[in-house]
């Protein structure tokens, strides 16, 4: 045809070529994608994790399936591997018994007992879904704080690795003083927004390793881990008075809000979520009958 060049090739090519080996992203993650613990992951960064029904677990499946350490993943160099660590059932990954070690590749799926997991490369699409998922199970969505049912995972984990280490813990538990007048005179949103701010507040008082929750209406909880009752005095009695120092104004009015905090620490019959909880719970309850906007120590 005229105009075109047939004897010399002129079309631009794009040049093809393995390149060089893509390197495996720093971090990634195994999701639960079947069975108990749906949609709970764990990240890989540096230090290898270990999934298990343990509940100090790094990936805690509390399924009788699953052995109390049953699996370890681990960065090595540009690679990530699995190691099966003698579960009776051993490991499958896509469907294939491991012995020893096994490199893992995006997708993955990796059997443990009746549950399902799946080895995801850290900047893939469907990573990110997962996250979304996860944040949607896990945080309460009007304060952004992790929700009660998150909390409680967490807290028994918490637990049970203070006192295998015999290290402090703490437990706060927070409720918002005369709350339903507000909600009955400026309007449940209003009521809302007071919540919103009070959670910023809890989350701005938290340290990284503190577990930040909102626990029911207006209780929030807060699971202190390195801290004994002297600490976590301290930080209560700082934080009740962010709470009764910050403007609020439900409905454009002024007004001050003030929280009652009970707390407990792990030790002698407070070795449990639940004995925990009951004792940070009647402490709350002094602090409520004793005049409110005060922090009261479990006795
Ligand atoms: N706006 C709003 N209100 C809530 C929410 N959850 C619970 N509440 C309200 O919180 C109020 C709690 O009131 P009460 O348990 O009677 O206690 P209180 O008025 O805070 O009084 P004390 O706890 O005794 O200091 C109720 O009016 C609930 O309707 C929520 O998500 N948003």
């Amino acid at each position: 045809m005229p105009g075109m060049d047939t004897d010399h090739d002129t079309t631009q090519r794009t040049a093809f070529s393995d390149g060089p080996l893509r390197p495996a992203p720093r971090s990634a993650c195994v999701v639960v994608i079947h069975g108990e613990s749906l949609g709970r992951r764990a990240d890989i960064g540096d230090a290898p994790i270990v999934v298990g029904r343990a509940p100090e677990s790094d990936l805690s499946i509390p399924h009788r399936s699953v052995s109390r350490e049953h699996c370890r993943i681990w960065r090595d160099g540009n690679a990530y591997r699995i190691r099966d660590l003698g579960a009776t059932n051993g490991t499958r990954v896509n469907d294939c018994r491991i012995q020893g070690d096994a490199a893992l590749a995006d997708g993955d799926q990796i059997t443990l007992g009746e549950c399902i997991l799946k080895f995801i490369s850290q900047d893939s699409v469907e990573a990110q879904y997962h996250e979304e998922i996860y944040q949607l199970a896990t945080h309460d969505a009007l304060t952004e704080l992790y929700n009660r049912r998150h909390f409680t995972e967490m807290a028994d984990k918490e637990i049970a690795r203070a006192i295998r280490h015999a290290r402090p813990l703490a437990l706060c538990i927070l409720d918002v003083d005369l709350f339903k007048p507000v909600n009955d005179r400026y309007g449940h949103n209003s009521g809302d927004e007071v919540l919103r701010r009070i959670g910023a507040l809890v989350r701005q008082h938290a340290r990284g390793e503190d577990l930040p929750a909102r626990i029911g209406g207006e209780e929030f909880a807060l699971l202190l881990p390195e801290c004994d009752l002297v600490a976590a005095t301290a930080f209560a009695e700082r934080l009740r008075e962010a709470v009764a120092a910050a403007a609020f104004a439900p409905g454009g009015e002024p007004r001050r809000i003030t929280v009652s905090i009970g707390i407990a620490a792990l030790g002698f019959g407070r070795d449990s979520r639940s004995t925990l909880m009951a004792a940070a719970d009647a402490a709350l309850y002094r602090a409520k009958s004793e005049g409110r906007n005060r922090v009261y120590v479990d006795s």
